[in-house]
């Protein structure tokens, strides 16, 4: 009952759905089904009446039809364990979270389809703040399977149509896709790249830098989600453009917001006031990054963010190398690099 899952909840109860939201705190349960507010995560929000929560996972999913998971990416595996039991045969699973999963470098469709066998498995993702979605702006997001699911006789019976179809409001409005791998890549870099611009930002540089990573970030996107077997073309879409853009404009994101007060110097227990808070970037910098190397997948702007975040890499000289780094081709078709004038600039100053 966080608040990306309260918003889908809210959004799909709006549509018309019998929409039941699990999580594990009485508290929050109570008020959405008395006061119809989540209190903790978006208390401003009014939430249909016909919203109804439970802490009761059984109840939850008892003739569920599909069932959404919107948790943070790295506890995905453990709430398998939790939903496995009472998980109707046969149902749509729908990725919401973002990221890699650390260590196994699995995509978080292939934790799911490991996991929870016998299950069509699909992702929601696009430039949808949760807040501004339960308020009614209007939100586009695309909702993704894998091709194995299409049904190729009757498309719209499909996973992707049914569930685009589900929860289509005036407005919320999905698009469907048939590139999982694609759509998952774009959810889980575009938080890396929202933090690089974040500190960027931080640091006092202004648009044009801003507007070069974001450039230069689909482009790794792009080399990922095709190596993996992702189409390019996705990567520009909702997914990967879409929330990219909207990701790395908006102090509203936690990324972004994440990499503005470490590239204005706070430290990192210092952020957010020390509270606690979900940075998907963070921990799938981690992720992305192991993964983009074992399978020889470039991705400098990424790794910058990981050095910083991970190896206690100085942000101000890191970002001096970004830029200095051989000047390449683009788009990157054409293997020739030449040497930087500034490399020479960019090595560690003697303390
Ligand atoms: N917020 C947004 O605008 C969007 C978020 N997302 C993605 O959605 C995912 C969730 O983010 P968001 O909703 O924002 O995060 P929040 O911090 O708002 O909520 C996280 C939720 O996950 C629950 N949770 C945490 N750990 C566990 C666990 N081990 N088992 C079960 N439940 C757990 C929390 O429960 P409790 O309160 O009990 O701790 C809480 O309900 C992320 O991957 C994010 O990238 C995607 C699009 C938009
Ligand atoms: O994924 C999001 C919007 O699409 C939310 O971004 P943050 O996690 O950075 O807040």
């Amino acid at each position: 009952m966080g608040s990306w899952g309260t918003a889908l909840a809210a959004v799909a109860a709006a549509a018309g759905r019998e929409v039941r939201i699990w999580g594990r705190s009485e508290d929050t349960a109570r008020a959405i089904n008395d006061t119809h507010h989540n209190t903790d995560y978006m208390p401003d929000a009014d939430l249909p009446e016909t919203l109804e929560a439970t802490t009761d996972i059984a109840h939850a999913l008892d003739g569920a039809e599909a069932v959404l998971f919107v948790t943070p990416s790295r506890t995905l595996r453990d709430l398998c364990a939790t939903v496995r039991p009472h998980l109707p045969e046969g149902v749509p699973l729908v990725l919401c979270c973002k990221g890699i999963e650390q260590g196994t470098g699995y995509l978080l469709s292939h934790l799911l389809e490991e996991e929870l066998p016998g299950h069509p498995v699909g992702a929601l993702s696009g430039p949808t703040f949760a807040r501004e979605t339960v308020l009614g702006h209007p939100t586009a997001a695309t909702i993704a399977f894998d091709f194995r699911y299409q049904d190729r006789l009757e498309p719209a019976k499909s996973p992707a149509a049914r569930l685009s179809v589900s929860m289509s409001s005036a407005a919320f409005r999905p698009y469907m896709s048939d590139d999982l791998i694609g759509v998952e890549i774009g959810g889980a870099v575009k938080n890396v790249i929202a933090i690089a611009c974040g500190m960027m930002t931080g640091a006092g540089f202004a648009e044009n830098t801003r507007a070069a990573l974001i450039t230069r970030g689909m482009d790794e996107m792009k080399f990922l989600a095709e190596a993996l077997g992702g189409r390019r073309e996705t990567v520009t879409g909702l997914s990967g453009a879409g929330d990219l853009t909207l990701t790395c404009s908006s102090m509203t994101s936690r990324n972004m917001s994440l990499g503005v007060q470490l590239g204005e110097g706070t430290a990192r227990e210092d952020c957010f006031d020390g509270k606690p808070v979900v940075v998907e970037g963070e921990v799938n910098a981690v992720s992305v990054v192991d993964l983009a190397r074992r399978i020889g997948v470039r991705m400098p702007i990424c790794e910058a963010v990981h050095a910083i975040l991970h190896e206690g890499a100085d942000l101000d000289l890191t970002f001096r190398q970004l830029w200095a780094r051989p000047i390449e081709a683009e788009p990157r078709a054409l293997e020739l690099e030449l040497a930087h004038p500034a490399a020479a600039n960019t090595t560690e100053e003697p303390a």
